[in-house]
């Protein structure tokens, strides 16, 4: 009997591969190892609804338990993958047992990057990835009386507007000058500075954490490199992720800051690929932007649309991976929605006013993402813009009369 195909890691992309192998026909066995306890679920909720208590555990499940039978799925929970015999294709689990594969696909994901300063191990020092990291976080903010947030990225600020809606007091600590550096524009990024501390929120940019300073074997306050110290009962650390590369790595594949995939999604093992927050692949919306063309994508689109294209590649109908990528952020009442990929060289360009705009952003004289904030529609005339590549000057994009509807839409 053929070994079928085996995923390490059940987040949203080893589930969607799941999925949409069913989908497609799959018959062989499937088996989706992932070490949390939980069904597969979303993420996305965790820093917004869940931890504001508008939604419960089953409400962030992908499928309904059912599914998994249903579908010939085999879940094993609470398991880490723990290496690979490629000579034998054999995956080995944390109880000690291993499990063959035809097909091995790692969508072993991210972490959290820990705060390396003295302090950060004690009580009421959270990170959020998880659900049992949701969980703690809101048993935590329950009885939270002052807060301060390490890293102004987007689970910082997407926290920071939780808690501030509750009445807390939250000062934001961030290494760079501005929130959100790594994803958006100076321009959004000071909307959302202005819109945060509308809510209350106070920051410290350019500022660095030395040490958490404890009392009685719990957190109370974050010592700052410039000698301020700043009482907090509740210091929640988002300051990025790391890769999950060690499983591909230590099997001999190429995994330096990321599993390195081709456009296939393939690792130099033909039996082995890569999907997800831990795949390192090349796509053309990354031309310009790295030196080699190479990226990480961290995001829900990215894991989704990599599952799908790696299923039709395992049910006979390969296709390169040239999937747009798009990103989310809700901050209190504000929703920011990007398309496209943009470095911190690429030009901006606004379009709209106030708390209605968007950024146009430009790479080489060509668009590379569009950041929007109320601006729903730009935001979908720019998915449209940039997958099918219709050249946009940034004379055109400033005019406001400039037709982009009728761009988007024109045939090519
Ligand atoms: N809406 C969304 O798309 C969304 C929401 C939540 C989380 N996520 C994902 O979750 C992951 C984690 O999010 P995140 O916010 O931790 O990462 P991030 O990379 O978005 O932001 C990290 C921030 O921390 C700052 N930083 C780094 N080291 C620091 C230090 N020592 N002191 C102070 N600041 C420091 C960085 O400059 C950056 O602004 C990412 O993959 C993110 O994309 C996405």
């Amino acid at each position: 009997m053929s070994a079928g195909v085996v995923v390490a890691g059940a987040g949203q992309a080893g589930f969607q591969l799941a999925a949409s192998l069913r989908e497609g026909g799959f018959r062989d066995p499937i088996t989706l190892v992932g070490d949390e306890a939980a069904l597969p679920y979303q993420r996305p909720p965790l820093s917004k609804a869940y931890l504001a208590g508008k939604t419960d555990q089953e409400g962030l499940f992908l499928r309904p338990p059912g599914f998994f039978a249903e579908h010939a799925v085999a879940h094993r929970p609470g398991l880490r993958a723990v290496a690979i015999d490629r000579d034998a294709r054999r995956l080995q689990l944390s109880d000690g047992t291993d499990l063959p594969y035809d097909h091995l696909v790692l969508a072993t994901g991210a972490r959290n990057r820990p705060l390396p300063v003295p302090g950060a191990e004690l009580a009421g020092v959270r990170q959020l990835r998880g659900l049992a990291d949701a969980d703690a976080l809101k048993e935590s903010l329950a009885t939270a009386r002052a807060i301060v947030v390490v890293g102004a990225g987007f689970i910082g600020l997407e926290f920071a507007a939780v808690a501030a809606a509750r009445g807390l007091p939250v000062t934001v600590i961030e290494a760079a000058e501005r929130p959100m550096a790594r994803a958006v524009s100076s321009e959004m990024g000071a909307f959302f500075r202005r819109a945060h501390a509308a809510m209350g929120v106070r920051f410290a940019f350019g500022a660095g954490v030395t040490a958490i300073v404890g009392r009685d074997g719990r957190a109370a306050g974050v010592a700052l490199a410039d000698g301020r110290e700043l009482a907090a009962d509740l210091i929640l650390v988002g300051i990025g992720v790391l890769p999950n590369r060690e499983l591909a790595a230590e099997a001999g594949l190429p995994a330096e800051d990321g599993v390195r995939v081709d456009a296939f999604l393939a690792t130099p093992d033909p039996a082995i690929s890569a999907i997800g927050d831990c795949a390192r692949f090349p796509i053309p919306f990354a031309r310009g932007l790295t030196p080699d063309g190479t990226v990480r994508i961290e995001s829900v689109q990215n894991a989704i649309d990599q599952g799908r294209c790696l299923a039709a590649r395992l049910t006979g109908k390969p296709a390169s991976y040239g999937a747009l990528p798009w990103f989310w952020s809700d901050q209190g009442p504000h929703k920011l929605q990007i398309a496209g990929l943009s470095g911190p060289g690429d030009a901006s360009v606004v379009r709209g006013t106030g708390d209605a705009f968007s950024v146009f952003r430009f790479r080489d004289g060509h668009l590379s993402a569009v950041e929007s904030v109320a601006r729903a529609g730009d935001h979908m005339i720019a998915r449209r813009l940039l997958t099918a590549g219709t050249p946009l000057t940034p004379d055109q994009a400033a005019d406001p009369d400039f037709d982009l509807k009728g761009l988007a839409l024109r045939r090519p």
